[in-house]
């Protein structure tokens, strides 16, 4: 895979790169000198920090990215774009509301497929893919790394993941877990031997295919960052600075790295001849609009589920309920915004 039209300055998107980087590496310290000193983060703490990462950070980043990706597109695909979203994530609501622990199961493989697909298009842009020569090993490359944001926490935390599980299923039914949670003893062990597996087929095969050019060290390095972090950072906290510092960080290094195509449609900004007042003022709209839009989801959702902030606390419920919200809104963010979007796509690398 080669990126052709990669814009000439490569110096801000390695610095966004490298904080990203920083960011988890320092939180593995931060976190690994508290476990030393027997100190532990009260999970209502934990919720806080997820919900300022994934709400006040998180949010305005998936935001921007429709809106880059629409930006430039024809009218009639942004209706159609839209029409599908709301589409997929009412199907999503539906399977929620009908099978609350298959739901739960969709939310996992999506926070998976949006962690890892998403990364895997930032490596091409930036530090390369060349030692990811076919489908099979690039499939490989999203599950290792989108693995880690949750495989990894199902071994590291399980009384935590258990915990938010429960949760998050019972805003339909609150016993809905009860029935599978028996099986946990032997999923444990099973997600632990088949993940690991994964990363080192990953690394093994990227490792025989290098070509030199740095692109499977880079690779390696942080596949075992994102692992280490997962094993060591708390779920709650780990997930929750997870989509900000480092996928939001790493798309906006991947959108450095690439030239903006072509796309023939009226530019939602005013194009280049727009004024700076003009600018700002459609950049307020197109805010403004997408807000409403997610709130209508957001709004819609909790009137349909039954228990929307489960459990006696109300930080841990706004946790279950953002999990499961946001993984509606992730699902064709991730299908209809990249998987059938062939022509630009969320992750757009060239
Ligand atoms: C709505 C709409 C819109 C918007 C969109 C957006 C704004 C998006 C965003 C997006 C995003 C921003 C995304 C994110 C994602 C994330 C995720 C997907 C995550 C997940 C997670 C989880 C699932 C977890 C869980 C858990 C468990 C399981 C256990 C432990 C604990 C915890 C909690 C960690 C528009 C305008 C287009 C239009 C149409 C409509």
């Amino acid at each position: 895979m080669s990126v052709t039209h990669l814009r000439e300055s490569v110096g801000v998107e390695s610095t966004v790169l490298t904080a990203s980087r920083a960011a988890l590496a320092g939180l593995v310290v931060l976190f690994a000198g508290l476990h030393l000193a027997a100190v532990e983060v009260p999970l209502t703490a934990q919720a806080a920090v997820y919900l300022l990462g994934m709400v006040a950070l998180n949010l305005p980043h998936g935001g921007y990215e429709h809106f880059a990706n629409l930006r430039r597109r024809a009218t009639t695909f942004r209706g159609t774009y839209v029409a599908g979203y709301l589409l997929l994530a009412g199907a999503f609501v539906g399977l929620f509301l009908l099978a609350p622990v298959a739901g739960l199961a969709l939310a996992i493989g999506v926070a998976v497929l949006k962690g890892g697909g998403g990364d895997l298009h930032v490596l091409r842009a930036t530090t390369g893919t060349s030692h990811l020569r076919s489908r099979p090993q690039r499939l490989l490359a999203v599950a290792a790394r989108g693995g880690a944001v949750m495989a990894v926490p199902i071994v590291a935390f399980p009384n935590t993941f258990h915990t938010f599980s429960a949760l998050m299923v019972s805003m339909v039914d609150p016993a809905g877990l009860g029935g599978v949670s028996s099986y946990f003893s032997v999923t444990r062990p099973l997600v632990a031997v088949g993940y690991a597996a994964v990363v080192l087929a990953h690394l093994g095969w990227g490792f025989r295919n290098r070509t030199g050019d740095g692109a499977w060290g880079a690779d390696a390095a942080e596949t075992t960052l994102l692992v280490t972090y997962f094993a060591v950072v708390p779920v709650v906290v780990a997930v929750g600075l997870y989509f900000p510092l480092w996928y939001s960080l790493r798309q906006v290094s991947r959108e450095l790295a690439v030239e903006e195509p072509d796309l023939g449609g009226a530019d939602l900004l005013g194009g280049p001849d727009a004024d700076a007042g003009g600018v700002a003022l459609r950049a307020w709209g197109v805010l403004v609009a997408g807000a409403m839009a997610t709130a209508a989801v957001a709004v819609a959702f909790w009137t349909l589920v039954p228990s929307p902030i489960p459990g006696p606390n109300l930080r841990l419920g706004l946790v279950a309920f953002w999990s499961v919200f946001i993984s509606v809104v992730a699902l064709p963010h991730v299908v209809v915004g990249s998987v059938l979007d062939r022509g630009r796509g969320i992750w757009h690398v060239p």
